[in-house]
């Protein structure tokens, strides 16, 4: 295994692009997220919110309708596009063409969730973020892997790491495992942890930003609001992953001395963006 290359300011700035003074929010990018079921919209507002103070023009949210009034009240500036079905997502149909869609966070494993997932996979042409449980329908799915676009980035924590490639014996084992299956399928996966690196094909990155604070409820799906936001405001997957692993770590760097470890939560991720975006400007 080749040593990672580390994922550092420096490295950030040889592709990171200052917003133009003259874009508008047509040209800064729409992206969809596709999240929450009954008890877990909590996972679609804050992809969806880490999504737009990431800077993309436009955030539309597909969700089942128990999530309506939770996101058009939590984030009035999202779009939202509800589901036929009241608790959970049955058929993903989007009225709009965006620039990038997230799935995933909080939808659940129902049966009705896995045929709308397979569904959207074998249309959907438009680069991706999977997350959550879309990565936990896949694993029981494999076969729908091949469905997945080139450069599609996939965002689990261990387990669902775990459940994608199987048990490993050793760190060297998860890395060989991950880079197979990196390989195989051609996407990008961030495996996320303390620290979180990311694999792409042989490439390994190593993060360098971040702390225990983020081990919180709900810092995994802001993750996957960040990551789309670079993807849909044009950064190429292999970018938009790395400024978004970078930035999601900054924030609890940046709010550490604040908030401590313990009573920093997912909302101070979002709240503290504007000064980890501000940092890469001086
Ligand atoms: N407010 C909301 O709406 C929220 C909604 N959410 C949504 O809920 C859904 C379920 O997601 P989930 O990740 O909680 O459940 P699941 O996939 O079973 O994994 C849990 C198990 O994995 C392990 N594990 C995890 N991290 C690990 C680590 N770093 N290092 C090592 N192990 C680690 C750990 O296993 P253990 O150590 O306990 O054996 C743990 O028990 C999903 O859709 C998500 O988006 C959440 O985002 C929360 C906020
Ligand atoms: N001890 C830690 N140090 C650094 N980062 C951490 C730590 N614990 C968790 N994280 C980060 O927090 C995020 C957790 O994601 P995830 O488990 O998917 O959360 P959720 O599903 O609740 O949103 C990942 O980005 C992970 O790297
Ligand atoms: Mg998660």
């Amino acid at each position: 295994m080749k040593d990672p290359l580390l994922i550092t300011k420096e490295e950030i700035l040889k592709f990171y692009k200052p917003v133009n003074p003259h874009t508008h929010k047509g040209l800064q990018g729409h992206a969809v997220i596709i999240a929450g079921s009954y008890g877990k919209i909590g996972a679609a507002v804050l992809a969806s919110k880490s999504c737009l103070k990431s800077g993309c023009g436009l955030v539309t949210t597909y969700t089942p309708k128990c999530g309506y009034q939770i996101l058009q009240i939590s984030i009035p500036e999202v779009m939202v596009v509800t589901d036929e079905n009241a608790n959970f997502i049955t058929n993903i149909h989007l009225p709009i063409q965006p620039q990038a869609i997230a799935i995933g966070p909080g939808i659940g494993k129902e049966l009705g969730t896995q045929k709308a997932v397979f569904e959207f996979l074998r249309v959907n042409k438009t680069p991706l973020v999977l997350d959550a449980d879309a990565l936990n329908i896949l694993a029981e799915n494999q076969s729908w892997l091949e469905l997945v676009p080139d450069n599609t980035i996939l965002t689990p924590h261990p387990k669902e790491l775990e459940r994608l490639i199987g048990k490993w014996n050793s760190e060297s084992e998860k890395f060989q495992k991950t880079i197979a299956f990196s390989e195989k399928y051609k996407v990008i996966i961030v495996m996320k942890g303390a620290p979180t690196y990311i694999i792409n094909k042989n490439q390994i990155y190593e993060n360098t930003t971040g702390n225990a604070a983020l081990a919180t409820a709900g810092s995994g799906d802001t993750l996957t609001g960040i990551i789309t936001s670079f993807l849909a405001q044009g950064y190429e997957p292999k970018y938009a992953v790395k400024l978004g692993v970078f930035l999601h770590g900054l924030t609890a760097d940046i709010a550490l001395p604040q908030t401590g470890y313990q009573s920093f939560i997912a909302s101070d991720i979002i709240e503290n963006l504007g000064k980890a975006f501000l940092s890469l400007d001086h």
